[in-house]
């Protein structure tokens, strides 16, 4: 008996020994892991700046034998063959990171894009942008054709495929939340697109998505309240930029810190000359707004690339909702788009001159949004401290007006102006890129800044949302555009006014049509969203049987929201010598502001015109749950994302249609 009790110690023993060795082995895993992840990311900040691929679209069915506008394409350049109405005649060659040639697939395309999108979950923030001329192939890069198809899907699916492919396989180490956002700017209006329906708010749905599936819905939805409309060059011209952000909060199991991303996946609306468009009323209207965007998108990276020490972000809501992206520390990749015929030489060369001088604009290193244990736990005190300091200060002023007011006057005149309570209904913040939302006590410390530093004034969405003008009604006076007929010629030249001659695209050029339309009572969805091509696909299956249990898990959704709020309190950019570091706030930009440009014409609502005063809703906790079970919509149907195979339609819309679509988009 004693023989056997020494024989299980000793195996016991040895057993201990094992796992020791074990857990070591793991840990060291672990390390590599960490170190290729840095080298891997290392690799792609060396890589460049603002990284730029450019893209060829084949031409379409029923174009072929014609001639194109290119003569050679290789892996990193493009010539292309000049004529004397543009310059010089012969060759132009342009370079960029990497060219994509008519031929290549959206694998190819994704597969040089994926790097950048996986340093999403390491805490780095990242920015794709799609541009070029209308019909050039923007929403094929990052969305997909009409009829998607498992070959045939964009950047925005395959990277978010991706997100929750990796998150799956890291989640024994970390632990992902992962949110998304959609937005649109149209006419200088940010609208999001994941409301209910689908009217200005000021507050953003940040909306928890735990798969493919889960996102492919609310893309759908997006998709479907995005701005569409008819012109004489294209009966399906998206008439807004849209961005869809996702947003990633990472918590590593081992040692407690914190890994912030997130990710905007822009597709801008395309550039067109007005004059060829033949564009009037609303339509016309848009374009200008498109264009002027465009062109203070256009600015802006002129002044990045001339290393200027003001940059005009706040011109336009487009360049503010990039601004982190374009000048902050994000990853961020342009894909420019070129269309092949010769028609389009014009919009060509223009496009690619912008795109090579994107190409030089130096945005210094990436750096990671990380959090360690100690610094989470320091916030933490922090935030308690300036609680308390607040509730103190409350006092103070309670006492000081107790002396003045009556006890009636001062209850409503306290509760009303506490900088708590204001801050109360504040869910998104932008600011910093993809800051995430700023807790109550960080806002006052924040506030108690500004007046005594110079501080970066960056993107807040709240304010982008707030300063939009509410939504015009369908036939609106204020959108025939007749105003503003003589601003359509000189917004049509826009690209010229940035960077090229005004001369060269004197002749126009005609755009392509057949931009395709999304409609999501008639979606129906890709192969490679069924089982077989998810993460786990039993799981995703059952999931997408009951997608409505899946996404209207409420207790799961409050969960992740009180887990993210704890997070947040604990991780927000609120420290002094946080902001100071990450800060890029530079004196000429605040003399900027006490200088403000000349109004440019199209108000941005923070400009040089006085904001109007917008009523906030008060947002109902329905708003945020996009989950169609908790969405009462009788006219739509059942999303069964898998069942369906995702199509557009192919309605045409006749150019007096185009008014903002409904059940459409891009
Ligand atoms: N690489 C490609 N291969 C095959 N077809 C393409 C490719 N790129 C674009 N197309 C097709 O060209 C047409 C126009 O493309 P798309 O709608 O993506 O243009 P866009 O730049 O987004 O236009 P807009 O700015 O007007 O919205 C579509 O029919 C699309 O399917």
């Amino acid at each position: 008996m004693r023989f056997l009790q020494m024989k299980y110690q000793e195996e016991f023993n040895c057993l201990g020994k094992h796992l020791h060795g074990l857990a070591h082995a793991a840990t060291g895993y672990q390390k590599v892991l960490e170190e290729n992840r840095k080298l891997y990311n290392q690799v792609q900040d060396l890589k460049g700046n603002i990284r730029v691929y450019c893209r060829v679209r084949p031409f379409l069915p029923g174009q072929s034998n014609r001639a194109s506008t290119y003569d050679h394409i290789d892996d990193t350049s493009i010539k292309i063959i000049t004529s004397s109405k543009y310059g010089k005649e012969g060759r132009k060659s342009f370079s960029f990171n990497k060219v994509f040639g008519p031929f290549s697939t959206q694998e190819e395309v994704f597969s040089d894009t994926q790097p950048l999108i996986r340093s999403v979950l390491d805490g780095y923030n990242v920015c794709i942008f799609a541009y070029g001329q209308t019909g050039s192939g923007k929403t094929f890069t990052m969305t997909g054709p009409r009829d998607i198809t498992e070959e045939s899907q964009g950047v925005n699916y395959r990277a978010l495929s991706d997100l929750f492919l990796l998150s799956e396989q890291r989640k024994d180490t970390i632990s992902y939340g992962i949110s998304v956002q959609m937005l649109e700017i149209y006419n200088e209006q940010v609208r999001d697109l994941l409301s209910q329906n689908g009217i200005n708010v000021p507050d953003a749905n940040l909306v928890p998505v735990s798969s493919t599936s889960d996102v492919i819905y609310l893309m759908n939805l997006g998709h479907k309240n995005r701005s569409v409309s008819a012109t004489a060059m294209n009966d399906r011209s998206s008439r807004s930029h849209s961005c869809l952000t996702v947003h990633v909060h990472g918590k590593d199991l081992t040692s407690g810190s914190i890994l912030r991303g997130c990710m905007h996946l822009v597709d801008l609306a395309g550039s067109e000359r007005v004059d060829k468009s033949e564009v009037t009323g609303d339509r016309l209207k848009e374009a200008q707004h498109i264009n002027k965007s465009l062109s203070a998108l256009g600015d802006v990276i002129a002044s990045l690339a001339q290393k200027n020490s003001h940059v005009p972000y706040r011109n336009s809501k487009l360049t503010q909702l990039l601004q982190d992206s374009l000048g902050g520390q994000a990853k961020t990749l342009m894909f420019v788009h070129i269309s092949p015929e010769l028609e389009a030489l014009g919009e060509t060369l223009s496009t690619l001159k912008f795109a090579e001088r994107v190409s030089t604009v130096e945005l210094g290193a990436a750096r990671v949004n990380k959090d360690s244990a100690d610094v989470k736990e320091l916030k933490e005190q922090i935030a308690t401290l300036k609680a308390a300091l607040a509730r103190k200060e409350g006092q103070g002023v309670q006492l000081q007006h107790s002396q003045s007011l009556s006890p009636e006057r001062f209850r409503v005149k306290s509760a009303g102006s506490s900088p708590l309570h204001s801050s109360q209904k504040r869910t998104g913040d932008w600011s910093g890129g993809c800051r995430q939302q700023l807790e109550d006590f960080g806002n006052i410390e924040v506030r108690k800044n500004t007046a005594s530093k110079p501080k970066r004034r960056s993107l807040d969405l709240h304010d982008m949302l707030r300063s939009s003008p509410p939504w015009p009604q369908i036939g609106s006076p204020g959108l025939n555009g007749k105003e503003d007929d003589k601003d359509s010629v000189l917004s049509g030249d826009w690209i010229d006014k940035v960077m090229v001659n005004k001369q060269e695209n004197a002749s126009g050029e005609e755009n392509l049509l057949g931009i395709g339309c999304w409609d999501v009572d008639n979606r129906q969805l890709p192969e490679m969203f069924g089982p077989s091509s998810l993460p786990d696909p039993p799981k995703l299956y059952m999931e997408n049987q009951n997608f409505g249990k899946l996404m209207a898990n409420k207790e799961e959704s409050q969960d992740y929201e009180v887990q993210r709020s704890r997070y947040e309190a604990a991780t927000t950019d609120d420290s002094d010598e946080l902001e100071a570091a990450t800060s890029d706030c530079s004196e000429p930009d605040m003399l900027w502001q006490l200088n403000p440009p000349k109004a440019t014409g199209i108000p941005n609502g923070l400009g040089a015109k006085p904001k109007k005063p917008y009523p906030r809703p008060v947002r109902s906790p329905e708003t945020r749950s996009l989950i169609p079970s908790l969405i009462p919509s009788p006219s739509r149907k059942p999303p069964n994302v898998v069942s369906q195979p995702l199509h557009r339609t192919g309605r045409q819309v006749g150019p007096g249609e185009g008014k903002r679509r409904s059940g459409n988009a891009k």
